[in-house]
């Protein structure tokens, strides 16, 4: 590992993320209380939601927060940060607030799904770690959704492990497939780690190493009661899935025959035809199981095709978000403490509408209708708005503001909780089963149009009122700055 032996955290950052907090406690800012929010922008993949993961890595990091020996002895060797600042790095630990919504809550775009509220030196040094993880793990969350809602009923394995972009990857990607609404993962670290219930077949070397899938079979089920075996190593229909049913009635009782997997050709026909001898050899309770670069684009096209499988194995495309490799989530400032200790405003202006931050300390809101149990739309709020005690509300697009609706008769769900109080971590993660059932769940709270994942409504993140005039306002402040400066 070299010369600095440990691996901490704490590193794990970006080299400016450490300039800044440099130039920030040398000016004396470095304790100023700053609110940071953590979202992102676009939608992935095109989907009408997004399923929030990440929460429990986060909340391991932040408690473990601090600078190790060696890391300081990196920093001042190497990178050539002066002794006082180091000493002061060593004293830093994660001291704030954070408000968190839960691991799979359904999430969508501009809206908070973490805030932190910390000395600004805290809030800035762990940006690049907060990022890191939630843009992987919601992205694959979320992917892994997709793929389970067209597959529906039929059981969804995780085999990606070994086309992730490496071993972090493999593991926090497959703990957020499950949460997506995966069932199994064929990681057996993931599952020792997680409690992940393990999966798995054989490969294509078993048949190899015995040169013919015969004794291949029996090998296997010499020492595996349980057995699926891969019938695509020579020629499917003609000596795969013969031999399968052949090995499977010798050994009768000795063993169960649970499934066969398909893992190249035509999967819709082979399927069909691997399923008629099955049944006709009174197989009829026996699986089939396929794999090979799918997604939910495939599975829906060879569902629609009548393939006839009954468990799917999912690796690359799941594991990498192939067709979208990031989320983009961002984690911008939003207020900060002044030089009387009053929070402030802050605002980052663009010529794109969208990207103009929302400034403040805000809250969001899930608008449950009561009678249909429906969610209307998110609704953020700055913090002392109680939209709870409203009768009714207006909602509105907050770029094309033309777009409204007044809703009565709702529920409002602050989506938020406090997961950590002056650094301590208050908030217990619920058992990961839990967390794949309340994602679940969420979906019930959605029309089927934010659903659909093909050309999915736009689900309504509004601002209140008192919200989009505060923006406005900040806005127009930055702007007359500006032109005083000019003038
Ligand atoms: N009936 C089908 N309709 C649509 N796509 C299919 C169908 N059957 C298989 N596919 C998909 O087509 C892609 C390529 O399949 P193909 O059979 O060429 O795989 P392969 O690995 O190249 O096979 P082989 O090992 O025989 O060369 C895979 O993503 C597979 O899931
Ligand atoms: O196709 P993916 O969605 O990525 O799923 C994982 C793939 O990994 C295995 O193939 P590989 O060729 O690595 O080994 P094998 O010999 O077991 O087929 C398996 O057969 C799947 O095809
Ligand atoms: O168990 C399997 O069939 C498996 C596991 C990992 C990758 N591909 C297949």
């Amino acid at each position: 590992m070299g010369k600095y032996s440990d691996d901490s955290l704490a590193l794990h950052t970006d080299l400016y993320q450490i300039n800044m907090s440099e130039a920030y406690w040398a000016d004396g800012m470095h304790e100023r209380k700053a609110v940071f929010e953590l979202f992102f922008r676009k939608l992935p993949f095109g989907n009408g939601f997004a399923v929030f993961a990440g929460l429990e890595r986060i909340l391991d990091y932040l408690k473990g927060f601090r600078f190790t020996d060696s890391d300081l002895a990196y920093l001042k060797n190497e990178v050539g940060y002066e002794d006082d600042f180091l000493a002061y790095l060593k004293t830093v630990r994660f001291t704030g607030d954070v408000y968190s919504v839960k691991e799979g809550e359904l999430v969508f775009q501009n809206e908070p799904l973490i805030r932190v509220e910390a000395p600004l030196v805290e809030a800035q040094l762990i940006e690049t770690a907060l990022l890191n993880i939630v843009n992987y793990q919601t992205l694959i969350a979320t992917k892994a959704s997709r793929i389970k809602q067209i597959v529906q009923d039929e059981r969804v394995m995780e085999f990606g492990t070994r086309r992730a972009q490496e071993m972090d990857a493999a593991i926090w990607g497959t703990r957020a497939a499950y949460i997506g609404g995966l069932e199994a993962t064929s990681n057996v670290r993931a599952g020792k780690k997680f409690g992940i219930p393990v999966a798995g077949t054989h490969a294509h070397s078993l048949v190899q190493a015995y040169k013919n899938e015969y004794e291949a079979f029996h090998a296997y089920a010499k020492r595996h009661r349980d057995c699926v075996f891969l019938v695509d190593t020579y020629d499917t229909l003609k000596s795969g899935v013969p031999i399968a049913i052949q090995v499977a009635k010798e050994l009768g009782d000795k063993i169960n025959f649970l499934g066969i997997r398909l893992d190249s050709g035509d999967i819709a026909f082979l399927s069909k035809e691997a399923r008629k001898m099955l049944d006709a050899a009174g197989f009829t309770e026996t699986e089939i199981v396929v794999s090979n670069d799918l997604d939910e684009y495939t599975i829906l096209n060879l569902k629609a095709q009548g393939a006839r499988v009954d468990s799917w194995g999912i690796g690359t495309k799941l594991i990498t978000a192939y067709d979208q490799p990031a989320l983009g989530a961002v984690y911008k400032i939003v207020a900060i403490e002044n030089e009387h200790g009053e929070m402030e405003d802050t605002i980052k202006i663009s010529g794109n509408a969208e990207k103009v931050t929302t400034p403040g300390l805000k809250n969001v809101y899930r608008i449950i209708d009561r009678e249909n149990g429906k969610s209307e739309g998110d609704y953020i709020t700055m913090q002392d708005e109680d939209p709870a005690s409203e009768d009714h509300l207006k909602m509105f697009h907050p770029i094309h503001t033309f777009v409204s609706k007044f809703v009565s008769n709702f529920d409002a769900v602050n989506i938020h909780q406090q997961v950590i109080k002056k650094g301590e971590v208050i908030y217990e993660n619920p058992p990961l089963p839990e967390i794949q059932k309340y994602a679940y769940s969420n979906l019930g709270l959605l029309w089927e149009e934010y659903k659909r994942s093909l050309n999915p409504e736009e689900y309504p993140v509004d601002l209140s009122q008192k919200c989009w005039d505060n923006k406005m306002r900040n806005i127009q402040e930055v702007k007359e700055a500006i032109t005083e400066l000019k003038g």
